[in-house]
């Protein structure tokens, strides 16, 4: 294949050139141009690949979501084109504008990215590359799942060994680093640092990895031996730079990347003070990368870049803030439906993939993650040695680089390993490892897990409540739908007390809404399931249970078919199929509409008409009470026995209107209390743990309140146990 660029590890560019290729073949690009270094002869056919990338170009929109869309490597195979050769006539596959070799990235870099399938790159990557390269420093901004770590870990490195950096870089025993890369969670450093690990290797520049939570005196090692790059956390960086193991004098990078969060989480002071040890700034080029830039990232952008600084954003104005690979949806949930619920949405939304589920608190994520079978919980609290174990594997290539260079002090290097390792032990548990090997498929997360982490094959994030603030909702729905593959995110959340209009509105996600899938949808896939595997059922046993069969189809007074469907449905876990409420999902209720012919203004009027003409114990049952958005109704479950005793009651009373709701209609939105789960404080208002399913008023103002707690989740027959007996669960 032709390359219209012929970049070698060493070669420096001639800016004449330069200038010259910029003129000819416009990129993506409105504030800088990916360079292009060609041979003669192929000029000719440069000029008219460019001129298709213009067409190309012109069909896109500075900030359209296609520009900042990475495309699948697949689809982009399949939509490459093909161009004439004008000089030997032969067909030439025209190569894409964002092609690898179309960028200064020297051969083994290039090799070790097509060793990852890695042959273009991504939009925020060709946009940034030569900025960065040619030494501005850069602000970033691209949807989740772009390649935002690849944006700022190949110019660094490319610069490093080929580049502007290259003269200054010191080498050897001791060195101080030249690169410093700032993320807030050790999971996401060491994400990072594993690209830097490949991707640095290749080139022959090593890295190393400091997290808060982990044993100093490995990382002390490590960076006393010399490192070109540093990734941690600010935590444990600034405490490594106070105790004179990072020595920031011939700094040549520093990085801030998901820096939004690192100052929600409290950085604040610690990310400042590391920027402001920097004594001469305009050594130092300084890059921040992030999905989502509120103000006070803006702001240390102004202050800690310089004035000559670009900006590169691929999210803009546009509307649409969130992923556009992801099918956003919201479902109406009560907290204790979410043990029955969320099975059924794995099995409907997950493609057989990973799914995480967000929770805000950890009670929640270490509650829910018991209830579902399979799942493990990962938050803050869990011991950082359960959360990941990289840090101890990756010392091992530098202690036996130790041992083969530095005899004499090998052995000290081997305690350091012996005791990281042992402080680390039970690799087999951890939490985030076990979920990126697939030994476990469902991970209950806090927000710890929702920004930056890049877990192959997440196909579906479920949050179990409407985060407050619209970048959470952005990131959490992030974890899937990345690098071009498409994923869903489905939002539980309480009608009456949701924020999802004020997310929809920041975020421009135009939610699809769904109630619960149904049982009836659920059985009948995995009839259809069982069905097949029943063909596959060898015929041999046929005589022993012929008889058996006759009989039944003799005395049962059934059908064959129907004989066969209960077969079927026994065989798949069902012995009955529960109808779910629409308004809370809960199993076995049914969503009534109220109407009493003039509006009704609060659930306590709502419950006071009822009381008019039920029984006191039957209003007392009714959960989730909520008003309609049109002010003239209330909608609210009851037990499906009680389904009639309703509907008949509306006789009791002229005026009053009681229905089976079909489609859930537009409900009053209430500010929504703090936090979701844990119930019944003071004021009474709680809503129930997870497997409170006992009833009440866990959603109405004004009644009794309903402690948290965790009941007995099982109490009927076909529970997400006997439902879900395929291989996720
Ligand atoms: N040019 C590329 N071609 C194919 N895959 C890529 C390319 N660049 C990055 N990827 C892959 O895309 C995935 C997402 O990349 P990355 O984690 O850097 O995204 P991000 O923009 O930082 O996301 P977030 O905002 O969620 O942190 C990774 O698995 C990465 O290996």
């Amino acid at each position: 294949m032709p390359s219209l660029s012929l970049t070698s590890n060493n070669s420096s560019v001639d800016p004449k050139k330069e200038k010259k290729m910029k003129k000819k073949i416009v990129l993506e690009t409105q504030e800088s141009d990916p360079l292009m270094v060609s041979s003669k002869k192929d000029k000719k056919k440069e000029k008219r690949k460019a001129v298709e990338f213009d067409d190309d170009d012109e069909e896109r929109s500075e900030t359209s979501s296609e520009l900042g869309e990475p495309v699948n490597l697949k689809k982009k195979s399949k939509k490459a084109k093909v161009v004439e050769g004008e000089e030997d006539g032969e067909e030439v596959k025209a190569e894409d504008p964002n092609a690898v070799t179309r960028f200064r990235i020297s051969e083994p870099l290039r090799e070790a990215l097509k060793k990852r399938g890695i042959e273009a790159l991504f939009p925020i990557q060709a946009r940034t590359f030569e900025d960065i390269l040619n030494g501005c420093d850069l602000v970033g901004r691209a949807r989740t799942g772009q390649g935002k770590t690849l944006a700022f870990v190949l110019p660094i490195l490319e610069s490093l060994v080929n580049g502007p950096a290259k003269a200054s870089r010191k080498t050897g025993y001791g060195r101080p680093p030249s690169v410093l890369v700032l993320l807030p969670t050790r999971e996401l450093a060491t994400q990072v640092f594993d690209d830097f690990k490949v991707y640095g290797g290749a080139v022959g520049l090593n890295s190393c990895c400091v997290y808060g939570g982990a044993s100093y005196q490995p990382q002390e090692l490590a960076l006393k031996r010399g490192v070109d790059i540093v990734v941690g956390t600010p935590g444990r960086i600034k405490d490594h730079i106070e105790k004179g193991n990072i020595d920031l004098s011939l700094l040549k990078f520093r990085v801030l990347d998901e820096s939004d969060e690192m100052l929600r989480m409290g950085f604040v002071e610690d990310v400042e003070l590391i920027l402001g040890k920097v004594e001469d700034v305009r050594k130092v080029q300084t890059l921040l990368f992030s999905a989502t830039l509120p103000d006070w990232v803006k702001n240390i952008s102004s202050r800690f870049l310089k004035p000559t600084k670009k900006t590169i954003d691929l999210v803009g104005n546009e509307k649409m803030k969130a992923s556009t690979n992801v099918r956003h949806i919201v479902l109406p949930c009560s907290t204790a439906a979410m043990p029955q619920v969320i099975p059924d949405v794995i099995s409907c939304y997950g493609s057989g993939g990973r799914t995480i589920i967000f929770t805000e608190k950890r009670e929640s994520a270490n509650e829910l993650a018991g209830l579902l079978p399979g799942a493990r919980a990962l938050h803050g609290e869990i011991q950082q040695s359960k959360r990941e174990v990289n840090f101890c594997i990756l010392m091992i290539p530098s202690i036996v680089l130790t041992f083969v260079y530095e005899q004499n002090v090998s052995i000290v290097f081997v305690f350091g390993f012996l005791n990281c390792f042992g402080s680390s032990l039970g690799p087999c548990f951890v939490t985030l490892s076990g979920f990126r090997s697939g030994k476990f498929l469902t991970l209950v997360a806090t927000n710890v897990a929702a920004r930056g982490l890049d877990i192959n094959d997440v196909q579906l994030i479920i949050q179990c409540e409407p985060p407050n603030d619209v970048e959470a909702y952005i990131h959490r729905s992030g974890r899937t739908g990345r690098a071009g593959n498409s994923g869903v995110a489905v939002m539980l959340y309480d009608p009456r007390r949701s924020n999802i209009s004020k997310i929809q509105r920041e975020s421009g996600v135009k939610f699809e809404h769904i109630t619960a899938p149904r049982a009836e949808d659920i059985a009948k896939a995995a009839g259809v399931g069982a069905a097949e595997t029943i063909t596959q059922v060898s015929d041999s046993v046929i005589p022993a249970f012929k008889s058996a069969a006759e009989n039944l189809l003799s005395t049962s007074g059934l059908s064959a078919v129907e004989l066969l469907a209960k077969a079927l449905a026994k065989a798949t876990g069902y012995t009955e199929i529960k109808s779910r409420s629409l308004l809370t999902s809960m199993d076995n209720h049914v969503t009534l509409l109220l109407e009493s012919g003039k509006p009704i203004y609060t659930p306590s009027f709502a419950f006071s008409v009822m009381r008019r003409i039920l029984p006191e114990d039957k209003v007392e049952s009714v959960t989730g009470m909520s008003l309609t958005a049109d002010g003239n109704g209330a909608v609210f479950d009851v037990k499906k026995e009680d389904v009639d005793t309703f509907l008949a009651a509306q006789e009791n009373a002229a005026g009053v209107n009681i229905e089976v709701v079909k489609a859930l209609p537009s409900l009053q939105e209430r500010d929504r209390p703090r936090g979701r789960f844990g119930g019944g404080g003071g004021g009474g208002r709680g809503r129930g743990g997870f497997g409170d399913r006992s009833g009440g008023n866990r959603f109405s103002g004004g009644r009794g309140g309903r402690g948290g707690g965790f009941s007995d989740r099982r109490n009927g027959s076909g529970g997400f146990k006997g439902r879900n007996n395929g291989n996720k669960w």
